[in-house]
């Protein structure tokens, strides 16, 4: 079937034969470059409305380690900034790399950050459903947040501490009471532009909001993604997940704008 991975048979570079928009005019990631973002004064603040969201289970879905929400209404939604409407909260997962190397997905004047959180929301005003959202050019809008190592996240751990039970592909586990917004960093100022998931299917449908200011989590803390496994329990081999994150891809003549 359509099996992709991050390895080097089935990973960033071979998507294209399954998935031929993964050579599209608005592919994601992309590098930012910082002074060729034009500062756009109409672009509003940022809105989370996390208070009374709903966090269910965590789980490994053999490319990452996803955290899942109700999202039958409209208890936690983004808004404002880009956004026409509000967009609800579906998921939120993570990219990395390997030890002592940087995993981020988008990239800063070339430079890469160590993880990045992508906290996945759905335009459920003008979709019935997040899988009709995710192939509409409005349908998603994905806030990416970098992480950088240093001193230790004092929330993380909530996530790190149940990365255990999750180990291998396939794998769930009860994760409720979880709020996102202890994950943000204290500035909302960020970039924004036009472009797609960065996994398979690759749907352009992605308004991009990567935030400006990291997060700062510890080495100890990042280590601890990597004991999970791209595989299956009742695999024999064992692949330790890391890297699950796809390159820069061209901009194509798109314009990131800058909230300030
Ligand atoms: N990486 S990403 O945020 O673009 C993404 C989505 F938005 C939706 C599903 C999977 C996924 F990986
Ligand atoms: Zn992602």
């Amino acid at each position: 079937g359509n099996q992709w991975g991050y390895g080097k048979d089935d990973g960033p570079s071979a998507w294209h034969k399954n998935y031929p928009i993964a050579e599209g005019d608005r592919q994601s990631p992309i590098d930012i470059v910082p002074n060729q973002a034009r500062h756009d004064p109409n672009l509003g603040p940022i809105v989370l409305n996390y208070d009374h969201c709903t966090s269910i289970n965590i789980a490994n879905n053999g490319h990452s380690v996803v955290v899942e929400f109700e999202d039958s209404d409209d208890r936690s939604v983004i808004q404002g900034g880009p956004l026409d409407n509000p967009y609800r909260l579906k998921q939120f997962h993570f990219h990395w790399g390997g030890k002592g190397c940087h995993g981020s997905e988008h990239t800063v004047e070339g430079n890469s950050y160590d993880s990045e959180l992508h906290l996945v929301h759905w335009n459920a005003v003008k979709f019935k459903t997040f899988q009709e959202a995710a192939s509409a050019p409005d349908g998603l809008a994905v806030l990416g947040i970098f992480l950088e190592t240093g001193d230790e996240h004092r929330w993380l751990h909530m996530i790190t501490d149940a990365l255990y039970t999750v180990k291998f592909k396939g794998s769930v586990t009860d994760f409720k009471g979880f709020n996102p917004k202890c994950l943000l960093p204290s500035s909302l100022h960020y970039w924004t532009y036009l472009g797609s998931l960065t996994t398979p299917p690759l749907h352009e449908s992605v308004i991009w909001i990567v935030i400006k200011e990291p997060m700062i989590v510890s080495d100890k803390q990042l280590g601890k993604f990597r004991t999970l496994v791209f595989t299956g329990e009742e695999e024999d081999q064992r692949t330790r997940m890391e890297n699950n994150f796809r390159p820069p891809q061209l901009l194509k003549g798109r314009k990131v704008r800058s909230s300030n």
